[in-house]
């Protein structure tokens, strides 16, 4: 993937802290990367380096104590509550652990709810993309059925269908393989590396796994709130003695 573009998110010397002078945590200290269109970046690093602050950071669900995150072309550091909400909404796919699905919509509905948020219907070729979806996350037989009628495998496919269906620019996942079994997570983690080089979905996935991250185009490593290395495409093998190498250094 060239990088001749300017970067769909771009996080600018983000610090984030918590508590107060006496007893401080840095949970970020300093990040900067960028996120080009299509890329598809996995974050890892030990418990408490601070990936999920990073991701939610990125996703403007959480403030900056300093430092800057522009999306597209705006400063999300500076947007009001509602501005964030409508561009949250317009541009980012969300898979967290938290699925979110509304519980009084069926599989479809819930798949279809940022059509439905956004005002507009899906084209031809969204709503063929949509049933691809659907019939590879193995939801074909489920669209009539209500969130709390699956488990929690089938609904985080659900919550899958829905950040990828209406194709936006980013999507942050956060271990979206988590609740799979192995053979499903791997069609996950195809798909989503389907969604970026085919529709330039750039994706922002954290993961303590190596064979997760593997799909990856790169893969950042965090250490103490710090971006400590980074490494392009890499096999699990490789992954695994990159983060061995990590913990020894700690
Ligand atoms: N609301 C908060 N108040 C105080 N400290 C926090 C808060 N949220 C996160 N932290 C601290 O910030 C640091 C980074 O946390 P974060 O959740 O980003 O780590 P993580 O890498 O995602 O960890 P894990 O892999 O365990 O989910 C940790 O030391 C954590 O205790």
């Amino acid at each position: 993937m060239t990088n001749t573009t300017s970067p769909v998110a771009r996080v600018h010397r983000v610090r984030k802290s918590y508590g107060d002078t006496t007893n401080i945590v840095h949970a970020l200290d300093d990040v900067s990367l960028d996120v080009h269109r299509g890329q598809f970046t996995a974050i890892m690093g030990p418990s408490g380096s601070g990936k999920s602050t990073l991701m939610h950071i990125m996703a403007g669900l959480d403030s900056v104590t300093s430092g800057q995150v522009v999306l597209a072309d705006t400063d999300i550091t500076r947007l009001g509550d509602d501005a964030l909400t409508e561009l949250r909404r317009r541009q980012i796919g969300f898979i967290f652990q938290a699925f979110n699905l509304v519980p009084t919509l069926d599989v479809r509905a819930n798949i279809m709810l940022p059509f439905e948020l956004d005002g507009h219907a899906p084209t031809e070729s969204e709503s063929a993309w949509v049933a691809q979806l659907i019939q590879t996350l193995g939801l074909s037989e489920r669209t009539g059925h209500l969130p709390h009628q699956l488990s929690g495998g089938q609904q985080q496919r659900v919550a899958i269908a829905r950040a990828l269906g209406s194709t936006p620019h980013l999507i942050f996942a956060d271990e979206p393989t988590g609740n799979l079994d192995s053979r499903t997570g791997r069609e996950v983690l195809a798909l989503l590396a389907a969604a970026a080089e085919e529709y330039g979905q750039s994706i922002v996935m954290v993961t303590h796994d190596p064979i997760a991250a593997s799909y990856a185009d790169r893969i950042v490593f965090l250490a103490d709130g710090r971006i400590v290395d980074e490494r392009r495409r890499s096999t699990p093998e490789q992954i695994s003695g990159y983060m061995l190498a990590m913990e020894k250094v700690a």
